[in-house]
């Protein structure tokens, strides 16, 4: 488990502070730029990219600007504080605040008593979808129906195990060291120790005690290992251990269908494991939309090599030893009677993630968490154990457990940069969308259909569903991939879109046309004019919202046309 936080990097207490001249920012991809928070256009490349003498005077001079007032913000703080925001993780959502702080002028830290980058850099997103690019490739070769559809022919596919996981270690230390760079590169201060609240507006990290106007707790998550489960690190794991790939077992059982779940099954079959699912729910990805849950065990599961168990909990869980398998109690989920008895070469648990707030100081601000959980209100505000707001304390990301996603946690951290620079700021979460990376991918943005229809019962409006499929999509066919649906859940009275679901061909891409038009306020009636290039898989989202039967056209469609 991640209590063992290591302060491995160098000192506690080491300032790793630098200038722009040491800063690595020409080695970032335009891809980690814009991940990092750093756009192109705005300056932080030019400036520090050799083409800046191609760059006009005009761009020069703003650029030059930016970047003076960047560093000059963080040099001038808030009267009386060694800082104007201390930053307490330095995972996706301290990174993310960070750099937007910076940009708005404030001096800024951030203490990491790990790595930088987090979970998502170093134990999630990153390696987890290097790992997800290889399976994709596997499953392809593997498939020689799918070949043979194209006119090719492929000798058979196989892989190298270590190749396969030094492919997701690199990107990961790739990922992280592009995170550092763009934060040295703007002047955050990269302070180096485990950080305790000692006070209002004080932290410790290490022996230093530092003061800042504003903090914001962004100290993410660890596995949740359930009680009666033995983690050995080796047969029985969490997606910690899995990520390194250190085996390929023959058999694995996969406690939880959740995204992990999900996406490891997607990993080790291709590379060859058979799966045994174990949910606790009655259904498997209890999570998703059911109708795209569905769908997804049509295609995710029932023709790959996985079976499953539902309505039962692993109850424990025992390491393989001295030559005997792991072994794993099922027990009733309702009834809470032993069911059966599973030995498997190894097991994966995958049922969740708990907060990480121990030894933050929460008691020294009188704060309690939930389940660990970091209590906040709607504007990332933490709130105390008396229900008051504690002021200049926020927390974001994994430890307020609003939404469990990398980008929801960026999002938040900019939210109350936002919010500290004396602008009021409300993050819509129905409008942040989340993606499971199979083959094929699952995303989704708003409410499931239940969860639609229980918001409709309550406050007196009907539903509309519109539905696309795949299968009449040229850029789809093409490329033989016509499974997979779009599903659009709205109010036909005044064409809100309430939720979008889709399973098909790079769902996570295509996803963001309707998670952008639910941040905006779009309504179906607009978008449904905008036109997409043809022939192209976001030509499915556009069939989407014109199948949906709006009764309400208040708004213009057509702009004045604007001579060429
Ligand atoms: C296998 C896996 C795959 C995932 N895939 C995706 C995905 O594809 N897309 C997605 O959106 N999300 C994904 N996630 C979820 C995503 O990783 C998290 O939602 C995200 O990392 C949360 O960011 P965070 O900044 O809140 O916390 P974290 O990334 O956990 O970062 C917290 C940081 O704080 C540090 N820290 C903790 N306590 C202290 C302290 N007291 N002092 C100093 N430092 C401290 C930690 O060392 C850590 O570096 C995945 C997660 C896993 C496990
Ligand atoms: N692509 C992505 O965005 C991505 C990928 C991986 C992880 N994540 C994030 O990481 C977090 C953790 O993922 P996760 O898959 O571990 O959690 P999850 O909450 O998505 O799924 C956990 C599953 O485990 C089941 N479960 C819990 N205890 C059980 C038990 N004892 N026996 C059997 N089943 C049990 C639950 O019913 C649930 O279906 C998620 O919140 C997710 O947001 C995101």
């Amino acid at each position: 488990m991640h209590s063992s936080i290591s302060l491995s990097l160098s000192s506690p207490s080491t300032i790793c502070r630098s200038n722009s001249s040491n800063a690595n920012v020409n080695s970032l991809t335009p891809r980690s730029l814009r991940f990092c928070g750093l756009r192109r256009e705005a300056c932080g490349f030019k400036y520090f990219n050799s083409s800046l003498s191609k760059a006009s005077n005009a761009t020069r001079r703003t650029c030059s600007n930016r970047i003076a007032a960047s560093l000059a913000g963080n040099g001038a703080t808030s009267k009386g504080f060694d800082y104007d925001l201390v930053i307490i993780g330095a995972g996706v959502g301290g990174h993310g605040a960070a750099l937007h702080a910076v940009e708005k002028g404030l001096k800024t830290a951030i203490i990491e008593g790990d790595v930088v980058g987090g979970t998502c850099v170093n134990r999630g997103c990153v390696p987890s979808k290097a790992l997800l690019a290889v399976s994709g490739r596997m499953r392809e070769l593997q498939n020689e129906h799918h070949m043979k559809s194209f006119g090719l022919q492929v000798a058979a596919a196989g892989y190298d195990r270590q190749g396969v996981a030094d492919h997701a270690n690199n990107l990961a230390s790739k990922i992280r060291s592009n995170l550092t760079n763009s934060m040295k590169a703007l002047g955050v201060d990269i302070l180096t120790g485990f950080g305790t609240i000692l006070g209002p507006q004080k932290v410790k990290y290490g022996d230093t005690v530092i003061t800042a106007k504003d903090i914001i707790i962004a100290t993410g998550s660890v596995p949740l290992v359930p009680k009666g489960i033995e983690v050995d690190g080796k047969t029985v794991i969490t997606s910690d251990h899995a990520l390194k790939l250190e085996f390929v077992p023959q058999w694995i059982a996969i406690v939880g269908s959740g995204y992990i779940g999900l996406e490891f099954s997607d990993v080790y079959t291709a590379l060859g494991s058979e799966v045994t699912f174990v949910e606790a729910l009655d259904q498997l990805m209890p999570g998703f939309d059911p109708e795209i849950g569905k769908l997804a065990q049509r295609v995710l599961i029932n023709p790959r090599k996985i079976d499953y168990h539902t309505g039962v909990f692993a109850s424990k869980i025992t390491p393989a030893k001295d030559g005997k398998p792991v072994t794993i109690e099922l027990i009733d989920a309702k009834t809470k009677e032993l069911k059966d008895t599973l030995e498997v070469d190894a097991a994966l648990i995958a049922t969740g993630r708990a907060p990480f707030t121990k030894g933050l100081g929460l008691e020294n601000i009188n704060v309690q968490t939930q389940r660990g959980f970091v209590p906040v209100d709607g504007r990332m505000r933490v709130i105390d154990a008396s229900g008051e707001l504690v002021p200049h304390l926020y927390c974001i990301g994994d430890a307020n457990g609003k939404m469990m996603l990398a980008h929801a946690a960026s999002a938040q951290g900019i939210s109350v940069v936002e919010q500290v620079t004396g602008k009021d700021h409300v993050l819509n979460h129905l409008s942040i969308p989340a993606a499971c990376f199979t083959h094929p991918e699952i995303s989704m943005v708003g409410l499931t259909e239940p969860q639609a229809r229980e918001k409709a019962e309550k406050e007196g409006f009907e539903i509309g569903i519109a539905k696309t499929s795949f299968k009449a999509n040229t850029k789809a066919l093409a490329e033989n991939e016509g499974e997979g649906i779009a599903k659009l859940i709205y109010r036909p009275d005044n064409g809100e879109i309430l939720g979008v679901h889709i399973f098909g061909m790079h769902a996570a891409d295509l996803i963001h046309e309707a998670s952008n038009a639910i941040a905006m306020g779009t309504r179906i009636q607009d978008i449904k004019y905008a036109v997409h290039a043809h022939p192209t898989l976001s030509e499915v989202i556009d069939e989407l919202f014109k199948a949906a039967k709006v009764k309400a056209n208040t708004s213009s469609p057509v702009a004045e046309p604007v001579a060429a």
